[in-house]
């Protein structure tokens, strides 16, 4: 579905560029959205964040990814002030929230707009009624509420659903209308808690399109909880792993996707990263031939085999991989042979001095 740019894109920027120099500050404009530094939280043992310090940058999409139990609702809860970190402070906008009372915190709520995996619509209200629910609670008057609404309602594709109740909608079209309402009251950041998990594929993809669509072109800024890899690939801009309270790794989705560093990533990547098939490597074995595995970003990933080939002066062979496009970048993996004739140390001093990562699995003797 394509959603024309609306008079609301200019209206959620407007707003939101007016708030930042009269209610915020200066401060605010220059500081990052959210800032968490050495937060700790524990439970008896169990250390739910164990020294998180991490930046969310203004119109950045970063993912947070880790497994069950890693510390990611901690993580929310912390963010929304439902929780209270043993140690550390979580600057929102530039002001620290962890010593706030209840009274205070609530204004900063409306700061983060937040989705759901199971959307947490009010099933006795219309659409535009649940979109207009944040709204009224501000004391927004009813007739600007019903054009916001309609406007947030444009903005996700969702305008002929208005007068719809939430048990007449798809998954897909009540998590639209749960970003819509998360967006009435133009918050800072949309912090997306699991919000694709209860969909299916290309219901995901849509709605990580929408969230893209909605950080380009008002400039959103956007958190991204999940357990799947592929949720942070279709939308992220940057991605931090959690593992045991702690972030094990922090970086840009195409250079964390092509070279992982920690064990958990490699493992929460293993899905959708390219891995030579255990059945496969073995056959490959049991013939004598050495597999080089070789990973290179950049636009040469789609010429380094064919230049391998013609360095060679003898054909080589792919077993497995190609090139996937992240962010714009083109990032290979592939998984080679060469012929037997073929010198191994020729072929990985050209690959290296290509920028290339290698290594060689099975019968290395043989080619050296
Ligand atoms: N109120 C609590 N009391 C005791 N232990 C808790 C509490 N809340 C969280 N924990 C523990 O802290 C750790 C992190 O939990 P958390 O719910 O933040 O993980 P998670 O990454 O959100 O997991 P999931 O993806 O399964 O929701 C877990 O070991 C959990 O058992």
């Amino acid at each position: 579905m394509t959603i024309t740019a609306s008079a609301i894109a200019r209206d959620v920027l407007a707003d939101a560029d007016r708030r930042e120099t009269s209610d915020i500050g200066q401060r605010a404009a220059e500081a990052p959205v959210v800032r968490l530094d050495g937060v700790f939280r524990h439970f008896g043992e169990t250390a739910a964040l164990d020294g998180i310090s991490l930046s969310v940058r203004k119109g950045e999409v970063l993912g947070i990814i880790g497994r069950s139990g890693a510390g990611k609702s901690t993580l929310i809860r912390c963010l929304n002030g439902l929780e209270r970190p043993d140690r550390g402070t979580i600057e929102i906008e530039g002001r620290d929230i962890t010593g706030l009372s209840e009274a205070e915190l609530q204004p900063l709520r409306r700061r983060i707009g937040m989705i759901f995996q199971h959307f947490n619509l009010l099933s006795a209200k219309t659409v535009a009624e649940n979109v207009m629910l944040p709204l009224k609670i501000e004391g927004m008057p009813r007739a600007e509420r019903r054009k916001r609404a309609a406007d947030l309602l444009d903005l996700v594709g969702l305008s002929a659903k208005a007068d719809a109740y939430p048990s007449a909608l798809s998954g897909g079209q009540k998590q639209r209308v749960g970003i819509a309402r998360a967006l009435a009251a133009r918050p800072a950041l949309l912090l997306s808690d699991e919000a694709t998990s209860a969909l299916d594929p290309e219901t995901t993809a849509s709605i990580l399109a929408l969230l893209k669509d909605i950080n380009t072109r008002l400039g959103l800024t956007i958190l991204l909880i999940t357990h799947e890899m592929e949720v942070v690939r279709g939308v992220a801009d940057r991605v931090a792993v959690i593992d045991a309270g702690k972030i094990v790794e922090d970086g840009p989705v195409w250079s964390v996707f092509s070279d992982p560093k920690a064990a958990t990533t490699k493992s929460l990547l293993g899905a959708i990263r390219p891995s030579l098939p255990p059945a496969i490597g073995t056959a490959l074995a049991a013939g004598g031939e050495t597999v080089l595995s070789v990973d290179l970003v950049g636009p040469e990933a789609a010429t380094l085999l064919p230049a391998l080939s013609i360095e060679l002066g003898a054909p080589i062979r792919l077993v497995h991989g190609g090139i996937d496009h992240i962010q714009g970048q083109s990032v290979g993996r592939f998984f080679i042979t060469l012929p037997a004739s073929a010198s191994l140390p020729q072929a990985i001093a050209f690959l290296t001095r290509h920028g290339a990562h290698v290594e060689a699995t099975g019968h290395v003797a043989d080619h050296v």
